[in-house]
């Protein structure tokens, strides 16, 4: 049995086992329970009512007849007031004590009927075996709260019966008669229990797969997003990697070539790197990579395009950019890293960096070209000296 069959298990009365399950399931049918329990008593308390014309047919206006008529005008007062709390308090319902103790009130108002109405005895113990088949069929209740009510409704009837002087064999027709509603009303009365509670059951691990199958697919969404984080950016920067920044030229180069916008690329390669990885550590540099890497972004447009090539390199794309404003912003990232020291190790750095900067040439649709007139501008530039910008 797994856990889901376990929690939902059905005991004989047709309730859940686990009884915060049933509670849920309860609250779960309390609307509708309280809207059926609203139909039934308004139809219970108008059917007494009206009976009060046969009353009135065959006893007058008559000292019986008002006391009926006073028994049956509380009894359907009771049954209309609690229908019109209903509305307001369904929550009353739910434990089924209040339901319960209505139905027991309703058969010792029923029973003066008995003794004013001889002339309809048997018809009456008829009436209190329809009561008693509804009470299973039409109240929401309880099953084993519904069976007590009944159980008192046949006590009360029989004890009637006996009070009024009939013989054993009237009082054993009379059980068997009340007894095969309330036997019919348990057993029709389970079966719904449990298909209601089956279908409450389904419903929930529907619900349930359905929610775990939407977790699962904002977890794969999210792994999926990830993934392609990690596939597209250098983890230490948290700059787009080589492999995704050619693929970002291709589409910047497109758009520029139709809007017939110029476009530059640069490259900056740090001064030195190795000597302050070894003064510092690799730690140190790290520091300092992502250091260079957020001012580099902070400086540039939104547009602009800064990439990680690998390394101490990085790389700069302009789109919408003429060569001569490449060379002064770059000159400008350039000035800005030199003054811009990174504390490593408690002590304030200066980094600089050698830069290269070109316009991307007509017919130039591959960064790899571009590329290598830029390295080797970025040669020269380390040749002449470091931290400065090459315009190639
Ligand atoms: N901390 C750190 N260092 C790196 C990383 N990638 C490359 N480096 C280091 O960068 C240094 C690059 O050294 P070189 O290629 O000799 O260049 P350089 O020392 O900067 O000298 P020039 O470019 O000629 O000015 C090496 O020491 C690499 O280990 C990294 O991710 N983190």
């Amino acid at each position: 049995m797994n856990n889901s069959t376990k929690q939902y298990k059905l005991t004989a009365l047709g309730e859940f086992a686990d009884s915060a399950v049933e509670h849920a399931y309860r609250v779960h049918m309390q609307p509708l329970s309280a809207r059926h329990l609203r139909v039934a008593l308004i139809v219970w308390g108008s059917l007494i009512l009206l009976f009060g014309v046969l009353d009135l047919q065959s006893l007058g206006w008559s000292r019986d007849f008002y006391i009926l008529l006073v028994c049956r005008v509380l009894q359907a007062t009771l049954l209309f007031a609690f229908a019109f709390m209903l509305k307001r308090r369904p929550e009353l319902i739910s434990s089924g004590r209040v339901t319960t103790a209505l139905e027991i009130i309703g058969f010792v108002l029923f029973m003066p009927i008995y003794f004013l109405r001889p002339d309809i005895a048997t018809f009456t113990i008829g009436v209190i075996g329809l009561m008693l088949l509804a009470m299973f069929l039409f109240v929401p209740n309880r099953l084993v709260l519904t069976l007590l009510a009944a159980v008192a409704g046949v006590v009360l009837a029989l004890v009637c019966i006996a009070m009024n002087g009939r013989s054993v064999d009237v009082l054993i027709g009379a059980f068997f008669v009340l007894a095969l509603p309330v036997v019919t009303g348990f057993f029709t009365s389970q079966q719904l229990h449990i298909v209601q509670r089956r279908q409450y059951a389904m419903f929930n691990q529907a619900n349930k797969a359905n929610r775990e199958l939407e977790q699962e697919m904002e977890r794969r969404k999210l792994l999926e997003q990830e993934l392609k984080r990690q596939a597209t950016t250098d983890p230490l920067t948290g700059l787009f990697n080589r492999r995704q920044y050619e693929m970002l030229f291709r589409r910047e180069r497109e758009r520029c070539r139709r809007q017939g916008t110029s476009i530059c690329l640069a490259m900056a390669d740090l001064d030195s790197f190795k000597s302050l990885n070894d003064e510092l550590g690799h730690d140190a540099g790290d520091i300092a990579l992502k250091h260079i890497a957020d001012l580099f972004t902070a400086q540039l447009r939104e547009g602009d395009v800064v990439g990680r090539f690998g390394g101490e390199e990085f790389i700069i794309l302009l789109p919408d950019t003429g060569a001569t404003e490449a060379e002064r912003v770059i000159e400008r990232l350039r000035t800005r890293l030199e003054t811009s020291p990174v504390m490593l190790k408690g002590e304030p750095r200066t980094i600089t960096a050698t830069f290269s900067v070109s316009a991307v040439w007509d017919g130039e649709t591959d960064i790899v070209e571009t590329l290598r007139r830029v390295d080797e501008g970025l040669y020269s530039g380390k040749r002449a000296g470091r931290n400065r910008v090459v315009v190639v």
